[in-house]
This record gives C-alpha cells, sequence and structure tokens, in this order.
C-alpha cells in the first residue's frame, strides 16, 4: 500500500544550467532514462523519479508540490522548475510524453 507508479516514459533527464544557459544532463552521462510518476497514498503526496536504463543511477527523484507549473514546451520536450533547479524531460518519442503529461496533470489535479 506504500508507492504507486502512475506512469513510466523514457526520456533524457536535464538540469538546466544557468550560467551557461544550457541544458546539460542529469547525472554523470548523458543516456536514455526510465521516469516515473510515484504516488505515495498514505499521504497523498507524489513525486517524479528517474533512473537511467543502462546502469539504473538515479538522475531524478523530486516531489510534485501543490500548484507546480509543468510546462509542455513541445510535443517532447517537458520541464518544470523548483526553488534550486530546472527540470527538463526530452521524451523519445510522443506519445511518452503524451502519458507522463496526462498523469503529471492528473497528479497536479488531486494536490
Ligand atoms: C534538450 C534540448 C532542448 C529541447 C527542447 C526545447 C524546448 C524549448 N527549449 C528551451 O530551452 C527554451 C528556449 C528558450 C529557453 C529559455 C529558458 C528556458 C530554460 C530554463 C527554463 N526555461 C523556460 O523557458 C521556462 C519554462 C517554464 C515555463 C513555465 C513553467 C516552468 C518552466 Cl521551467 N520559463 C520560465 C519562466 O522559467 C527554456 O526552456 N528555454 C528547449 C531547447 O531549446 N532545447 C534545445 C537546446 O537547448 O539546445
Amino acid at each position: 500500500m506504500s508507492e504507486q507508479i502512475i506512469a513510466s516514459a523514457r526520456a533524457w533527464v536535464l538540469v538546466y544550467d544557468d550560467v551557461n544557459k544550457k541544458w546539460i544532463p542529469s547525472g554523470t552521462s548523458s543516456e536514455l532514462s526510465k521516469v516515473f510518476i510515484c504516488q505515495y497514498q498514505m499521504n497523498n503526496t507524489f513525486r517524479v523519479v528517474g533512473r537511467k536504463l543502462q546502469d539504473h543511477e538515479v538522475v531524478i527523484d523530486c516531489a510534485i508540490p501543490k500548484g507546480l507549473k509543468y510546462n509542455q514546451s513541445t510535443a517532447t520536450f517537458h520541464q518544470w522548475r523548483d526553488n534550486k533547479q530546472v527540470y527538463g524531460l526530452n521524451f523519445s518519442t510522443k506519445e511518452d510524453a503524451d502519458s507522463f503529461g496526462r498523469a503529471m496533470l492528473y497528479a497536479l489535479d488531486r494536490l
């Protein structure tokens, strides 16, 4: 009854380098990852978790706060920010982006 996966998609996980004004891969190398939206039912919280397909390195693990502004920039690139950084998901397919985006909106709707 703990954590429920409500979405999974393939994407390159990026963070924005504000100094050099460019996207850099999150983690030690730029590799395709599996990204999930996980729901904790007992306290109705959600988070985005991502792990590299190859070595399972955790490349993202961030809470989805109530009121988050989730920006679907393009059909395959979605992004959002927290007080520390800007996260970007460069999805491998439009379908992956669509299903992840729908699950994100579902989560934001329930918070
Ligand atoms: C993987 C390469 C990548 C692929 C796709 C395209 C799509 C557009 N795009 C960007 O980076 C766009 C272009 C302008 C730049 C300027 C600033 C940025 C960067 C930092 C955040 N941001 C905001 O616009 C945020 C968004 C937001 C709105 C609302 C809520 C939350 C947020 Cl985060 N606006 C605020 C006000 O925060 C930004 O996304 N930017 C990506 C891109 O060019 N490339 C190619 C490359 O980089 O070579």
